[in-house]
C-alpha cells in the first residue's frame, strides 16, 4: 500500500530521525522521504546521514508529499498547521505523532475535511523495536489506517485503538523508554555504589533489562511468574523486592504513567 508513495516529515528532530532510520533499515527508499526542518545543522546531518531530501520550508514538501507526517512539538502545532492550510487537500493523508494533539484539532485547522491518523510511537523505532498505537480521525479511511499501520510496522509493533485511549498510551509506551532508561541508569549507579567498575555495571544493567524484556516477550509468561522464578525463599531477590515495595515502586510507576497521561491531556488542543 505504501509502494510509490512519498512521505514528507514536518520537523526533523529525534522522533522523525528514529522513524526515518527504522524505515530505511526496513527497506524503504530514501528517495521517497522528504523532511522540512528549520535548523541548518540538522538539515545537513539528516541528508548526509540518511540520503533523504531536506528543505527549510514546510510548504516545499507539503505540496509534494503524498503523506505528511507531523513531527513537531505539540507547543508549535497550531502555528505549523496554520502555515500548511493552503496546501492541504483531501487527497493528502496527514499522520500526526504529536503528543496530546487530537485528530479533531488538526481537522479543524484544515477546515476542508483532512484525512488524519494520530499515532503514538516511541524512540526504539530507531532500532525497529518501537511500540506504536494508531487511531483514525473522522475522515480517515480504512486504507489510511492501513498505510499508517504499514509505516509503523516497519519500525516495530502496532496496535489500533480508540482516540480516547491515546493519552494513556502516551503516558505508558510513548514516554516509557524514558522511565526504562532512568531505571537502567539507577541500576548501574547502584552497581557502582556496591563497588563495581562503571563500565561493567552499565553493561550488566543494560543486559539485565534486555534479557528480562526479551524473556517476557518470548515466553509470553505473566511477569509475576517470571519474577517468582528469580525469587528464592529467604534469598537475595526478595530482600531487594521488599525494599522496592517499601519505596512504593509499583505505585510510583503508576503515578508516573498517570502524570504523563495527564500532561498529554493538557497538551491537547481539544
Ligand atoms: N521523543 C519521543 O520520545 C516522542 C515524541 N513524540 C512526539 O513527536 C514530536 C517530535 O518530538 P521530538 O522529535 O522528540 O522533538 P524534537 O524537538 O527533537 O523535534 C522537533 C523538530 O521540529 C523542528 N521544528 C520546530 N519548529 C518547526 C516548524 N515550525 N516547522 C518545522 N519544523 C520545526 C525542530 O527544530 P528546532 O530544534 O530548531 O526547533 C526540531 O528539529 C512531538 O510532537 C512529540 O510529542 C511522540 C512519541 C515519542
Ligand atoms: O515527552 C514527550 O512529550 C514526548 C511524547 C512522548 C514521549 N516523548
Amino acid at each position: 500500500m505504501l509502494d510509490g508513495k512519498t512521505i514528507g516529515f514536518i520537523g526533523g528532530g529525534n522522533m522523525a530521525e528514529a522513524i526515518i532510520k527504522g524505515l530505511l533499515a526496513g527497506g524503504f527508499s530514501p528517495a521517497a522521504i522528504m523532511v522540512a526542518e528549520p535548523t541548518p545543522f540538522r538539515r545537513e546531518f539528516l541528508t548526509s546521514t540518511y540520503g533523504v531530501e531536506l528543505h527549510e520550508e514546510n510548504l516545499d514538501i507539503a505540496r509534494r508529499a503524498d503523506i505528511l507526517l507531523l513531527a513537531v512539538k505539540p507547543q508549535v502545532a497550531a502555528s505549523v498547521l496554520a502555515g500548511l492550510e493552503q496546501v492541504i487537500s483531501p487527497d493528502k493523508l496527514i499522520i500526526s505523532i504529536m503528543a496530546g494533539i487530537s485528530t479533531g484539532f488538526i481537522e479543524e485547522s484544515f477546515n476542508n475535511g483532512a484525512r488524519v491518523v494520530r499515532v503514538m510511537p516511541n524512540t526504539p523505532a530507531l532500532i525497529q523495536a518501537a511500540a506504536t498505537a494508531i487511531c483514525p480521525g473522522r475522515k480517515a479511511t480504512q486504507q489510511d489506517l492501513e498505510i499508517a499501520r504499514e509505516i509503523f510496522s516497519r519500525v516495530g509493533t502496532v496496535v489500533t485503538l480508540a482516540e480516547k485511549q491515546m493519552d494513556a498510551v502516551t503516558g505508558l509506551s510513548g514516554s516509557g523508554p524514558g522511565y526504562v532508561f532512568a531505571f537502567i541508569e539507577a541500576l548501574a549507579d547502584a552497581g557502582v555504589k556496591n563497588g563495581l567498575p562503571r563500565d561493567v555495571a552499565a553493561q550488566l544493567a543494560v543486559q539485565t533489562v534486555v534479557g528480562s524484556a526479551r524473556m517476557a516477550a518470548e515466553t509470553g509468561e505473566h511477569p509475576a511468574l517470571l519474577r517468582e522464578k528469580v525469587t528464592s525463599p529467604g534469598g537475595t531477590t526478595i530482600a531487594g523486592l521488599h525494599t522496592l515495595e517499601n519505596g512504593r515502586f509499583r505505585g510510583l510507576i503508576m503515578d508516573a504513567v498517570d502524570s504523563a497521561s495527564q500532561r498529554s491531556k493538557e497538551l491537547s488542543g481539544k
